[in-house]
């Protein structure tokens, strides 16, 4: 049992005055695609039509070794018709637990329409081709940190992390195509899928993509 004496008072009446659910929901959708990938496109195109900030940013869920469940923001790089696309490095936490345990989930939340989507499903790695592409495109910076980072690690030395991330740099430059082996692109294959939106009456509205036996996708409206 948690003792509630931890938390004084008046930090949970400052957070329980805190307002959530401030954002305006689209109308309901008025036609569901047969596959939730389409749906999510649907609803991510009027997000940011609707300016709602960095819509691709979602969090990763992975478990590790010993079923401790861990979860940290990234950002959404595709959807095509095998899933929902994301990068990191092999080494990293994420990457090990994806590596021992491939089962993952990604939620995203849009606060300004109200909107939550819940992917869950395998992960599986993209091809060299795949990877390549996704490292390239990132920026120098972004590709020296990545090939110099060991990511998560406890970093002692301030001035080793500049000294490798430097010669990162050098390295890109001298050769542009250069990819890390331990960069990753990782696709989320959905077994499910629920679409999530607000109701300022609490009525929240909630739909369900599954894939049956047969693979194919079953629909249903869920309760609130
Ligand atoms: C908005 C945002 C976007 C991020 N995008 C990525 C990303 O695309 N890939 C990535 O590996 N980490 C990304 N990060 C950092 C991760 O949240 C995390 O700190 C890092 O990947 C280490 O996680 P791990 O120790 O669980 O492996 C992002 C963080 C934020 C807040």
């Amino acid at each position: 049992m948690v003792d509630a004496d931890f938390s004084l008072p008046d930090v949970r009446t400052w957070i329980r005055g805190i307002p959530a659910l401030t954002g305006t929901p689209p109308p309901a959708p008025e036609h569901f695609p047969e596959k939730p990938g389409e749906l999510f496109l649907d609803w991510l195109r009027a997000a940011v039509a609707f300016g709602v900030v960095e819509p691709h940013v979602c969090a990763l869920a992975t478990v590790d070794s010993d079923g401790m469940p861990d979860s940290r923001f990234l950002i959404l790089k595709d959807v095509t018709e095998g899933g929902f696309w994301f990068s990191g490095s092999a080494a990293s936490p994420k990457g090990i637990e994806l590596k021992e345990n491939p089962r993952a989930s990604l939620a995203f939340y849009w606060r300004e329409t109200g909107q939550q989507v819940r992917i869950r499903g395998l992960v599986r790695e993209g091809d060299d081709a795949l990877r390549s592409r996704d490292f390239v495109e990132r920026s120098v910076t972004a590709r020296a940190v990545a090939t110099a980072s060991k990511q998560s690690e406890v970093l002692e030395d301030l001035g080793a992390y500049d000294t490798s991330v430097a010669a990162a740099e050098a390295r890109i430059s001298d050769d542009p195509g250069f990819v890390s082996k331990g960069w990753r692109a990782w696709c989320l294959e959905p077994e499910s899928v629920e679409f999530w939106q607000a109701d300022s009456g609490r009525r929240h509205q909630r739909w369900l993509y599954r894939r049956g036996s047969d693979r194919a996708w079953t629909r249903a409206v869920l309760w609130p």
